[in-house]
């Protein structure tokens, strides 16, 4: 049965605006970091070579993004990310972290397109990258 993709984020110091929370674009760069972790211990494609060795990009298309609660420096945040939909050259992934109590802190669906970084053309996804994939699509066997 299909899992979501777990890990932790510790909120820095740098994360943080005078107010003392999270200021919204530092989630943003969260959410790549948790995503390259992804590929990398998740579906064990490390993103680096993707990139430097197969040429292949995984810019974001679109994403919409809902803040539920602050999150504060200091926390360890649990980050899950599950694929909603395997496309042709594009895939919808669900990320959500939470706090230590388990209170939802926000909800992001993303939508990653594969592109061939020599011409930044979406191109199909590789066939590795789909079957890996499908270990974490929701619903799936
Ligand atoms: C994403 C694009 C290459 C798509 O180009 P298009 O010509 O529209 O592609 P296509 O028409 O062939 O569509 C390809 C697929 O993308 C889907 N798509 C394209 N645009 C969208 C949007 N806006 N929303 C949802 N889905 C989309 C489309 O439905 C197709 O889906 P499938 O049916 O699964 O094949 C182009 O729109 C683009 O270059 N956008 C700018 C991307 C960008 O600059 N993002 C912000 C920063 S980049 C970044 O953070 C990054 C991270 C990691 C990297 O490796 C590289 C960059």
């Amino acid at each position: 049965m299909a899992a979501p993709f777990t890990s932790q984020v510790e909120v820095r110091f740098r994360h943080c605006d005078p107010a003392g929370i999270v200021f919204y674009p530092r989630y943003f760069e969260m959410i790549n970091d948790f995503v390259e972790e992804w590929f990398d211990k998740g579906m064990g494609l490390p993103f680096h070579a993707l990139h430097v060795e197969r040429h292949i990009g995984t810019p974001m298309a679109s994403v919409t993004c809902d803040f539920s609660a602050p999150s504060r420096w200091h926390e360890r945040l649990r980050q899950t990310l599950e694929v909603q939909r395997i496309g042709g050259a594009s895939f919808k992934a669900l990320v959500r972290f939470e706090g230590p109590d388990g209170q939802l802190r926000l909800s992001a669906t993303l939508t990653i397109v594969t592109v061939d970084l020599r011409t930044m053309k979406s191109m199909p996804m590789p066939a590795d990258l789909r079957e890996r994939m499908h270990d974490y699509l929701a619903g799936a066997a």
